[in-house]
């Protein structure tokens, strides 16, 4: 397994607690340059606790980078330089001396494609919860459980628990992966175009698991798939070129877009 997969498998396993209608993620003139490129430009905004914040925007705007900007997977690329600050219940992530496993411990990752673990359905959950040193098979038993149920999985797999999660349909290894990732009791999912590869039901299923989850969890979701952003956001942040062009309530970003740009974007993408 490549160390790039490891780190991200490993981030996808992780923590915390919430309180309402404050901001969890405070995102302060953040600027990401490649070389001579500028990719992320002065964004600032501030992401809701228990919301669903969509990141909206054209292909190579910057939404990837400012995921991983948010649990430091960007510290992957040598050639991403990054200023600027983000706080998560006020503390930034970007202080040198942050422990970079509890930031990820912080959030879960959700990604285009299901990375199951080479290993059984029960053992991907299990997995983390033994590196967070749970070792009582009771716990690990009923945790198992508990999150295949979290996300309506549980009636399809709890005949096969110990059978291989890469003989899951893709479907169900990304509803697996979202909860080995709950697993370890994240404060905020990020999710990057988690249906892309999903067929329409599965697509479904994990919409209505994000809308479930969102009372305990904030949720960070890059979708290029309108429909599924007016379905879903409560909170909208659009961009172009790196920069946050608008953002604020769904139903005001979508139904009264300010720059021509967005209502172009809304126009082309119906
Ligand atoms: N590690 C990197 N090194 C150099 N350039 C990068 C790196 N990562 C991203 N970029 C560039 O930054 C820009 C933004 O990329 P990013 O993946 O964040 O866009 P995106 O909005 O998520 O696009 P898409 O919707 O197509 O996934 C692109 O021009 C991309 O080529």
């Amino acid at each position: 397994m490549s160390t790039q997969i490891e780190t991200l498998l490993k981030s996808n396993l992780t923590t915390t607690v919430v309180h309402n209608n404050i901001p969890v993620v405070e995102i302060d003139k953040v600027n990401v340059y490649s070389k001579g490129h500028h990719i992320l430009k002065n964004v600032s905004t501030i992401i809701p606790k228990n919301k669903i914040t969509v990141l909206l925007g054209p292909s190579g705007c910057g939404k990837t980078t400012l995921l991983k900007c948010l649990n430091r997977l960007t510290d992957l690329y040598p050639d991403l330089k990054v200023s600027g600050s983000i706080r998560i219940d006020g503390d930034n992530i970007f202080d040198a001396h942050k422990d970079i496993t509890a930031i990820r411990q912080k959030m879960g990752l959700l990604l285009q494609r299901p990375y199951p673990l080479p290993m059984s359905i029960y053992d991907n959950i299990a997995y983390g919860l033994k590196l967070k040193g749970i070792r009582n098979k009771k716990i690990i038993s009923a945790k198992v459980e508990k999150h295949l149920k979290e996300v309506a999985l549980w009636d399809e797999v709890k005949d096969r628990l110990k059978t291989s999660a890469q003989r899951l349909s893709i479907g169900q290894q990304q509803r697996l992966c979202l909860a080995r990732g709950l697993a370890v009791e994240p404060e905020i999912i990020l999710a990057d175009e988690p249906s892309s590869a999903l067929d329409p039901i599965s697509s479904r299923v994990i919409e209505e698991e994000f809308i479930k989850l969102k009372s305990g969890y904030t949720i960070i979701l890059v979708t290029h798939i309108l429909r599924q952003a007016k379905r879903l956001a409560d909170n909208v942040i659009f961009m172009y070129y790196g920069e946050i062009i608008e953002s604020g309530p769904a139903q005001q970003v979508f139904e009264n877009p300010q720059s021509e740009i967005l209502k172009e974007y809304l126009r082309v993408g119906h």
